[in-house]
């Protein structure tokens, strides 16, 4: 039985497709710059035992359109990797917002949709997606069973200081407000892939997700202890398009003397800010080539993005009395030997001194950028979300199956 995992992030869907038991993936790929006139499908797949690439590039106006590319490209004629879509018996769907009822994988039922549904305002920029990919692979594979692994689980274990908000306790009993935290199935696979490459159980880690959207954790002995994203995954870190950490008041003072409706605060923060806000680029690599060229408005961006981030490893490292590794994964984190380089300087009174040689080689797989006098070890652990989401489709399965 094949195992299809849909990962839809605010930008990108990211697929695999697993059969039975096995880690890697019969084909994989990633819709990417979904919404742009540019949006480019990169589909791999094996062929007679040989590793073949598809390049598309077309219009995908929304996540709906780009499922629909991707279902078809599994049996299409030539490149098929399934004779049907009866083949595939689960599907495993990423999706970022479990808020308080929704803190394990579970089985996707018309209740857990609507649970979905009903945390929309909570996460604008991904649930709805969710639902769109859930629907859509409802139809294309109506056999299998769907399944619901979300960011939010992993960081169940924050203790309450570091959960709950300075405000009245009302507002947490009454209405769930309250610090959830995101990319925890990135955090968690890379956390344990950093803790078997280090051989250390017991490690101090701080993950660092640099995509899109952008968080960091602090994992010890393999669980979060804290989080920068919050209620919604708007706070914490500078990020493509959203703001992060930003004084309450500044929304107050629009609200009060610029007239902003919510859903104008809502789409300023998290689609007109960030990255895009400082540079009117959201994607790294296009601000990279501005730095690159001198320009003073990507040198800015750059640097108030890497010292976010230099102060939560500060932060995170006294909430866990000790530091072992930092961990850089997703598109930035995995790519931007910048942004890296950005992070780690200055950083010596923490035991983070970077090897500049290594961190601006390329490379695949977990590499270790420390420079030898460094106490902490510096990690690059590429994500795979889509295994994770994988491994839990299949404990679940086998738990309800008795397999
Ligand atoms: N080679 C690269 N150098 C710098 N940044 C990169 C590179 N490749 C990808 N990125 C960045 O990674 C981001 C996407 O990261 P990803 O983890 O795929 O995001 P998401 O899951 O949030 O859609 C892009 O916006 C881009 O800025
Ligand atoms: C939670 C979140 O921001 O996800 P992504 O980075 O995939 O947009
Ligand atoms: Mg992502």
């Amino acid at each position: 039985m094949e195992i299809f995992v849909i990962n839809s992030g605010s930008s990108s869907i990211k697929y695999q497709l697993f059969s039975q038991d096995s880690s890697s993936p019969l084909c994989s790929g990633l819709v990417e710059r979904i919404g742009q006139p540019d949006a480019l499908i990169t589909h791999k797949y094996r062929q007679h035992d040989e590793e073949k690439v598809l390049y598309i590039q077309q219009q995908v106006p929304d996540h709906e359109a780009g499922m629909q590319v991707v279902g078809e490209l599994l049996t299409r004629d030539g490149i098929a990797v399934i004779r049907d879509s009866g083949q595939v018996g689960a599907v495993g769907h990423r999706v970022v917002h479990g808020g308080e009822k929704l803190t394990g994988t579970t089985v996707i039922t018309p209740g857990v949709k609507d649970k979905i549904k009903a945390l929309y305002p909570l996460a604008p920029l991904h649930n709805p997606g969710h639902i769109k990919g859930i629907e859509v692979s409802e139809k294309i594979f109506p056999q299998a069973v769907q399944i619901a692994v979300f960011d939010t689980a992993f960081h169940t274990s924050l203790p309450e200081k570091a959960f709950r908000y300075a405000i009245p306790d009302s507002f947490y009993k009454n209405h769930g407000i309250r610090v959830y935290g995101f990319h925890g199935i990135s955090h968690q696979y890379v956390s344990g892939e950093a803790m078997k490459y280090l051989n250390h159980t017991d490690a101090k880690l701080i993950t660092i997700h640099l995509g899109n959207g952008c968080s960091m954790a602090a994992v010890n002995g393999g669980k979060s202890v804290d989080t920068s994203m919050g209620l919604t995954p708007l706070d914490g870190l500078i990020m493509g398009t959203r703001s992060g950490c930003i004084d309450a008041s500044v929304l107050l003072y629009l609200a009060e003397r610029e007239n902003y409706s919510t859903e104008q605060l809502t789409t300023l923060l998290n689609k007109q800010s960030g990255m895009q806000g400082l540079t009117g680029h959201n994607d790294m690599r296009d601000i990279s080539a501005l730095y690159n060229n001198g320009n003073a408005r990507a040198e800015l961006a750059y640097e108030m993005y890497a010292y976010r981030i230099k102060k939560f490893i500060g932060a995170y490292a006294a909430a866990m009395n000790g530091l072992d590794a930092i961990v850089f994964t997703a598109g930035v984190g995995e790519n931007d030997a910048l942004a890296r380089d950005l992070v780690c300087r200055n950083m010596d009174f923490l035991g983070i001194k970077l090897d500049n040689e290594k961190n601006s080689e390329k490379g695949n797989g977990i590499r270790d950028l420390s420079a030898p006098a460094s106490r902490a070890r510096i990690l690059v652990v590429p994500t795979n979300e889509e295994l994770e989401i994988a491994r839990q489709c299949r404990q679940l399965l086998g738990e309800t199956t008795g397999r």
